[in-house]
């Protein structure tokens, strides 16, 4: 049970939040079991003020956690996995990078290659236990996976790739939502000057999106299966998709993936 395994965030910022908002969410979960670091903790006030242990301790976070979940920059994960190397227990924790575009093979140069180290790649949905967290490893047991999906299952769901699709996972998945949230922000300013209030046409946006994604996700089709449904010949739908098409909608979404993707390769 995840509810009993203890769990470090060094490095608790954006991401880091959304997990341990995930996490607190969840029922039977003791917040004495999670502990969350970064330099300036006045951020994780709340957390503190929920039971969690907030500090910046890294050491003392990751001596006493089961899993080690790291959330600092890219370019922080060497620095810290340096500093904690010398309380790592090879044989009883786990480490979980969630940074971007950080081989698993870069952290063994730091640490025991016989650390148990997987690479994991969740969004901030994980807030609402919504998150799809794309995880990987190299030589971790059927035990030890199976505690990591646990811990992604408990705030969203997990798949496992291969380590060669990170880089592809980070940016459908995690900047994925980013570009999702910006076509709504796209479809709610084009509400407003076509008649409602911002609030109106957020409500009609953010049920419309859910409703599409629900559609996906419980009948598993296609999306053009079910935009087939909707465009009327001759009618005004098509109108607009194919004047969104005309401006480039589909390419400029194919084209910001491969330039995101390309930013990480570099
Ligand atoms: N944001 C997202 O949606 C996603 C991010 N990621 C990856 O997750 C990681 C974190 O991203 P994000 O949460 O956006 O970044 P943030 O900058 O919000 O979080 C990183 C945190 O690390 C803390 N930090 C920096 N140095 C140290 C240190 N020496 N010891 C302890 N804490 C430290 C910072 O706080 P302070 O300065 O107070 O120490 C900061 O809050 C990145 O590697 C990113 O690639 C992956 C998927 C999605
Ligand atoms: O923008 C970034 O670099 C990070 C990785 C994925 C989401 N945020």
């Amino acid at each position: 049970m995840i509810s009993n395994v203890k769990i470090a965030i060094i490095g608790c910022g954006n991401l880091g939040t959304s997990i341990a908002n995930g996490l607190l969410a969840l029922d039977n979960f003791d917040p004495k079991n999670l502990s969350l670091t970064k330099r300036n903790t006045e951020s994780l006030s709340e957390f503190e003020a929920k039971g969690v242990h907030v500090h910046s301790d890294n050491v003392i976070a990751a001596k006493y956690a089961d899993l080690i979940l790291l959330g600092v920059k890219p370019y922080n994960v060497s620095t810290i996995l340096k500093e904690i190397k010398p309380v790592l227990d090879p044989k009883k924790q786990i480490i979980i990078s969630l940074a971007t575009g950080i081989t698993l093979e870069e952290m063994f140069t730091v640490i025991d290659p016989a650390t148990v180290t997987f690479r994991a790649m969740p969004n901030i949905a994980a807030d609402i236990q919504e998150s799809i967290t794309c995880i990987c490893q190299k030589q971790a047991s059927p035990t030890q996976i199976e505690v990591v999906k646990e811990l992604f299952d408990a705030i969203g769901i997990t798949i496992t790739i291969d380590e060669s699709l990170m880089e592809a996972a980070t940016v459908l998945g995690a900047c994925g939502i980013a570009y999702v949230l910006r076509f709504m922000r796209a479809m709610i300013q084009g509400g407003i000057q076509i008649g409602f209030d911002a609030v109106t046409a957020s409500k009609i946006v953010n049920q419309t999106v859910k409703g599409a994604a629900e559609l996906m996700i419980q009948k598993n089709i296609h999306p053009e299966a079910a935009i087939d449904k909707v465009t009327t010949p001759k009618g005004c739908t098509i109108v607009g998709l194919n004047e969104m098409e005309h401006q480039g909608f589909s390419s400029a979404m194919v084209r910001g993936v491969i330039a995101s993707y390309e930013k990480i390769e570099k």
